[in-house]
């Protein structure tokens, strides 16, 4: 039966680490969050973005603008964020309403301060083996990863189902800077099932509920899954749901070594890796020494 590895437990440790990195640095970083509409998801992350940040010592400016705002309105406000040197990072929350050009608004953020590692630059940055900052869902899924295999990923064979921009394409290029060798999986991959059996570690992020399951996992391999979807739940009451990943939980967990759960997996550390390149931001930018444990 596989371990579960607690992303919440591991987003603590980092939040921690963090909190101990802020309180050694000769200023505070500032993190900007930028809401766009009323999209209610969207609100309360934006909302746990600004307690977390503040939980750790760091300081948070909340930018809020109507569903209406237009194109220019967006990227004046991110424009004005740049020029601001108090502020170290910029988060632009997704989605943004319709109508509106996330990629187009996200390329206006200083590289310096895009601390979900999404503009072009960052992933410029990343791709060479740059200093910059690095997605955060990508980030937390090498550190969940680290958490059940130990430091040394060098030479584990990883398979990455999905080639978003946003994670599986990032997601393979820091594994391979782990020295892992990866292969990225797609709707065109011939025989997903035998290729899965190939992993040590299977980093489902394609945004299907339970694709995975526990016979295309070879046996004690690491499960990081990237997937967050919302499910009908009948058995839970009419109209009720309820979130499940990409893995398909109760199959894989008796094949698997280790396995996250959804809720409780990736989504905590996306939060804690935010927290980390906020930090990173500000010591980059203001030539401050990066503490230890960041
Ligand atoms: N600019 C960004 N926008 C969005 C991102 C992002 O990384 N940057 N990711 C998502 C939303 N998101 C953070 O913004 C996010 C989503 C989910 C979680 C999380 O911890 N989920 C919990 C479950 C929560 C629940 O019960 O509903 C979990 O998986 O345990 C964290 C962050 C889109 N937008």
């Amino acid at each position: 039966m596989a371990k579960r590895i607690s992303g919440k437990d591991v987003a603590a440790d980092v939040k921690a680490s963090v909190a101990a990195a802020v309180r050694t640095l000769p200023g505070q970083p500032t993190l900007a969050v930028v809401l766009v509409g009323d999209d209610p998801a969207s609100e309360v992350y934006v909302r746990h973005k600004v307690t977390d940040t503040e939980e750790v010592g760091m300081r948070s400016i909340k930018k809020t603008l109507p569903a209406t705002a237009t194109q220019a309105e967006v990227e004046a406000l991110i424009s004005d964020l740049n020029q601001d040197d108090e502020v170290d990072g910029i988060l632009l929350q997704l989605p943004l309403p319709n109508g509106l050009d996330a990629n187009q608004a996200i390329e206006c953020i200083d590289p310096d301060k895009d601390v979900d590692g999404l503009t072009e630059a960052s992933a410029g940055r990343l791709v060479l083996g740059k200093t910059g900052l690095r997605p955060c869902t990508p980030t937390g899924s090498v550190i969940l990863a680290k958490r059940a295999l130990g430091d040394n990923l060098s030479g584990k064979n990883v398979v990455v189902i999905g080639r978003s921009i946003l994670v599986g394409k990032p997601t393979a290029l820091l594994f391979l800077a782990e020295n892992c060798t990866v292969t990225i999986a797609h709707s065109k991959t011939k025989d997903l099932p035998g290729l899965c059996r190939t992993a040590d570690i299977l980093v489902p992020a394609v945004g299907r509920p339970q694709m995975v399951k526990g016979d295309w996992l070879k046996p004690g391999a690491v499960v990081i899954d990237v997937g967050i979807n919302r499910i009908d739940a009948p058995e839970r009451g009419e109209g009720k749901t309820r979130l499940v990943g990409d893995a398909d939980f109760a199959d894989c967990e008796p094949v698997a070594g280790h396995i996250t759960p959804v809720p409780g997996g990736v989504g905590p550390m996306t939060r804690a890796c935010l927290l980390q390149n906020t930090v990173k931001a500000a010591c980059y930018r203001r030539g401050w020494t990066l503490p230890d444990g960041v």
